[in-house]
């Protein structure tokens, strides 16, 4: 299979399936620096990236935010002096998408 990053991101629907309980684990394997986390018993994907100061983490939110324009798919970001916290998941299903992976590994060549 090739690499996430170099995968595109399908439209999302609300009948698109969630990544299965096998699917997940074979996904994570490929993204060693991001965690699973439930939250309002929505299964997302996370990952801090830190930084020496606000500015820079500012221009990494900024390319985060191009990434999921580009994309169509929305992470949420929160920017905190020297931190930009991003957590993938996908609103239509409430759950985690193949696509959440894709962008996940996308993010991280934004480094
Ligand atoms: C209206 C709906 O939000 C849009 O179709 C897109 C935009 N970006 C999105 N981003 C994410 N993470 N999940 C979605 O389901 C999604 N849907």
């Amino acid at each position: 299979m090739s690499e996430l990053s170099t995968q595109q991101c399908e439209a999302c629907h609300v009948d698109a399936p969630k990544v299965s309980e096998e699917e997940l684990h074979q996904l994570m394997s490929q993204l060693p620096d991001w965690v699973p986390e439930v939250r309002d018993g929505i299964m997302m994907l996370e990952r801090v990236y830190k930084f020496k100061n606000y500015k820079l983490a500012w221009a990494f939110a900024n390319k985060v935010s191009e990434l999921a324009e580009e994309e169509f798919h929305h992470p949420a970001i929160l920017l905190e002096w020297g931190k930009v916290t991003v957590t993938w998941w996908t609103h239509a299903i409430k759950g985690l998408h193949k696509n959440d992976f894709i962008c996940a590994a996308k993010t991280d060549q934004l480094l």
